[in-house]
């Protein structure tokens, strides 16, 4: 895509896939940025509430849409005439969905991906899942992420987020069209450490859920939320994401969102864990997606391949097993093994040792300068 082509229409139209919180939440900002959204709802009563009475009371209550917005539980037209087309699915169904318009998307406009999970079976992210089923250019491809509760937002809460594509010009394209005067979109190019941010904290913030639900305080969680982090950095930087990625929104600025909010679905999931309810009785007890429970089995198998360590998150997925009892989460998750004390690797200690390695390889050179010169 080129610089020109970044320019964004003055109205425009755009698409949004999945009518539940977030998308409709989503729908709001853009339309309140100042595009023309059509929500494809897969319920055709849902699409009547919206488009008539403008509200969404199952997922968002007591919140007005803008005039701006319309809704349809037909795909085909609701992809018609699109210039942006916006998913916000469960993750584990986005496959599925995206076989229904492989053949019906307008060919060469950008497709965002709202969501924040890996896909069982295949470990792909969710821009992956895109580009392999739309079979689209990745360039044309961006995510968005950050602390985005969607209810927060859906009131006009202030609040930030990224939008990340590998191309910076359909990054800037997406975040301009996801700014009004309430949200505010940042871009950047690091999309695996975006996407991979806005998965692993989910899996950080079931482990919060499930500590409070235990009764454990403070100290546990930003404990959990410290180390939650190092974990979330040391696996998106196996796969090639940025440590600096991680440090922002849709790294420790999510974390803190999703693990302090009692809005947060994979929290109160977790609370639930925590309180003793099984897997089965939480999983059916929640009307609202909880990505992290089916992202953390992916997340453990990417993590084992790259022999990237995360004790936290397998001891979540130990306590959904129903193989550890959460109220002995806690002391484990402090510690990385028992081979004794440990220094604590931070991302600012991450950082020095890239600067010692620096430091080291221009030492060598000018050791071996040094030398060369006195042989000679
Ligand atoms: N809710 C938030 O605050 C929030 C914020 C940021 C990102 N997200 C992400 O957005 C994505 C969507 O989350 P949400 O909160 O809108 O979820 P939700 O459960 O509120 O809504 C999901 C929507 O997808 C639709 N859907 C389409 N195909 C489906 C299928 N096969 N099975 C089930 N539902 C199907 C549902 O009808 C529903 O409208 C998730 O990946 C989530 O992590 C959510
Ligand atoms: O309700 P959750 O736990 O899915 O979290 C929602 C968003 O991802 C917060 O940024």
């Amino acid at each position: 895509m080129s610089r020109a082509a970044a320019r964004v229409p003055v109205r425009p139209r755009v698409t949004v896939l999945g009518a539940g919180s977030w998308g409709t939440t989503f729908s709001k900002v853009l339309a309140d940025g100042g595009s023309d959204v059509t929500l494809w709802a897969r319920r055709p009563e849902l699409a009547k509430e919206i488009r008539e009475a403008k509200r969404n009371s199952d997922y968002l209550p007591g919140v007005n849409l803008p005039l701006a917005i319309t809704a349809t539980a037909d795909i085909t037209a609701a992809l018609k005439d699109a210039q942006f087309v916006f998913v916000s699915v469960p993750s584990q169904s986005l496959r599925q969905n995206l076989e229904q318009i492989r053949e019906i998307i307008p060919a060469d406009i950008p497709v965002i991906s709202l969501m924040k999970g890996v896909e069982k079976g295949t470990g792909l992210r969710m821009s992956e899942v895109l580009e392999s089923v739309l079979e689209i250019d990745r360039n044309r491809i961006a995510v968005a992420s950050g602390p985005n509760l969607a209810l927060e937002i859906a009131k006009e809460q202030p609040t930030a987020a990224v939008v990340s594509s590998t191309n910076l010009e359909t990054a800037e394209a997406v975040a301009k069209i996801a700014t009004n005067r309430y949200f505010r979109s940042f871009v950047n190019t690091d999309v695996i450490g975006t996407e991979f941010g806005g998965v692993l904290k989910n899996l950080i913030a079931v482990a919060i859920g499930i500590v409070d639900g235990v009764g454990y305080g403070e100290n546990t969680k930003a404990s959990i939320i410290t180390r939650g982090l190092v974990e979330m950095t040391d696996f998106a930087v196996a796969y090639g994401g940025h440590p600096e990625t991680l440090s922002g929104l849709a790294g420790l600025g999510d974390l803190i969102a999703t693990s302090g909010s009692s809005l947060s679905r994979n929290n109160t999931a977790g609370r639930l864990l925590g309180q003793g309810y099984s897997f089965a009785d939480v999983v059916k007890s929640m009307q609202q997606t909880a990505e992290g429970l089916a992202s953390v089995a992916p997340v453990l198998e990417l993590a084992a391949a790259k022999g990237v360590d995360m004790p936290i998150c397998r001891q979540v997925s130990e306590v959904l097993a129903g193989t550890l009892d959460p109220k002995d989460i806690a002391p484990h998750l402090t510690t990385d093994d028992d081979s004794g004390p440990q220094g604590e690797r931070t991302l600012d200690a991450r950082q020095d040792h890239g600067g010692a390695a620096l430091r080291r390889s221009l030492k060598r050179a000018f050791d071996q300068l040094r030398n060369r010169g006195r042989s000679s």
